[in-house]
């Protein structure tokens, strides 16, 4: 088997507690695990509720900050213990786009600005024409063109367009793989569906992956090929992204696809969950060693406490969940637990 573009092992990443350990501290990812192939390119999205730890892993990833304890490797080489050159490589190979493009720009500085940068940090043209011959190129494949957008200031063009200039930016560089946090989430619905289209096309032509940060989980259905869902840190549950939509196991991520609306009257829209509170003794359990949902969820039992739950197999595919409830296999042929399966499809 091939070297894997991108290998996560047992990421963990605590902020807080520094010198002298004082001051809070945060799980924010405990021993995540990831892989992505080489190829083909895939769109493998990392989903959850707000503060479940996707910006942090976005940010292992892109080298921004670094790993309490764990590995990245990229092309089997450890990100944190890369030459200057294989770091150079790595800069290059893997791009980021942000939730807000605005940030990135320079207020000052004409779009064109943000391309001549790239071209020269990365020398990628040897004179003008060549230079813009590329910009146009990558412009193109987010249905742009230069005269359009390139002499403009950064206030002049609309949300959707700053994205799409963001993605045009990273394609420059031809990255095998574009860690996306939340690209889509300050654009409306229309400018969604071409970013989404733009993120299929440069899989399905141009063999880039990507990393796809969201907690929206219609737009993961739309285009994700494998999805992980983080609970405070931790994988509630991973697969292929259509079959863990449509056939949740982990009491949480059944919560979460309960929860979103579909454009139907009698259907119930929110999942129940337990409202018994739970003493504080329990709550530092579930925190320090046993499940980080237990204090939510409504099929809990003593032993979540006492220990994490690894993932265990509970459909094709690679299907896993980590709860004690599918420990026995068996429990797998009957209903599922919480009862109700999925009855549609994320809008
Ligand atoms: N620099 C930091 N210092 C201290 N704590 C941090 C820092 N960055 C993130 N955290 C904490 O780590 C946890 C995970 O945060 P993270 O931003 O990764 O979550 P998220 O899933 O991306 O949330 P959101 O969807 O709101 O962006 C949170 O509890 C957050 O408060």
């Amino acid at each position: 088997m091939s070297t894997p573009l991108l290998e996560i092992r047992n990421a963990t990443k605590i902020y807080g507690g520094g010198f002298l350990k004082q001051g809070r501290v945060t799980v924010a990812l405990q021993d995540f695990n990831m892989t992505i192939e080489e190829s083909p390119a895939t769109i493998t999205t990392i989903a959850g509720e707000s503060g479940s730890g996707k910006t942090t892993l976005a940010n292992l990833v892109l080298g921004f900050v670094k790993l309490t304890s764990g590995q990245i490797l990229y092309r089997g080489v450890d990100i944190g213990a890369m030459n200057r050159q294989q770091l150079m490589a790595y800069r290059r190979e893997v791009q980021a786009v942000f939730q807000d493009p605005y940030a990135v720009y320079n207020p000052f500085y004409r779009v064109k600005h943000v391309f001549d940068l790239v071209i020269k940090n990365f020398k990628l043209a040897s004179n003008k024409r060549e230079a813009r011959e590329l910009i146009e190129e990558a412009l193109n494949v987010v249905g742009m063109r230069g005269e359009e957008v390139l002499e403009k200031y950064p206030h002049q063009l609309s949300g959707g367009q700053r994205q799409r200039m963001m993605v045009a930016r990273a394609y420059l560089l031809k990255p095998r793989l574009i860690v996306a946090d939340e690209p889509v989430s300050m654009v409306d619905a229309s400018l969604r569906a071409m970013i989404l289209d733009i993120m299929l096309r440069l899989r399905d032509e141009h063999g880039i992956s990507f990393l796809y940060i969201t907690h929206d989980l219609s737009t993961a259905y739309q285009i994700g090929d494998r999805i992980y869902l983080l609970y405070q840190g931790t994988i509630a549950e991973r697969g292929d992204t259509v079959q863990v939509i449509e056939n949740p196991k982990h009491p949480y991520v059944q919560l979460l696809i309960h929860s979103i609306p579909v454009p139907d009257p009698k259907v119930k829209w929110g999942g129940d969950m337990d409202a018994t509170t739970i003493d504080d003794e329990e709550m530092r359990a579930s925190v320090l060693s046993g499940c980080r949902f237990y204090p939510r969820c409504n099929q809990r039992m003593p032993r979540c406490l006492e220990k994490r739950p690894p993932l265990y197999e509970v459909g094709p595919g690679g299907h896993q969940a980590a709860c004690y409830l599918y420990e026995d296999p068996s429990s797998l042929e009957v209903a599922s637990p919480v009862g109700a399966q999925v009855s549609h499809k994320a809008p």
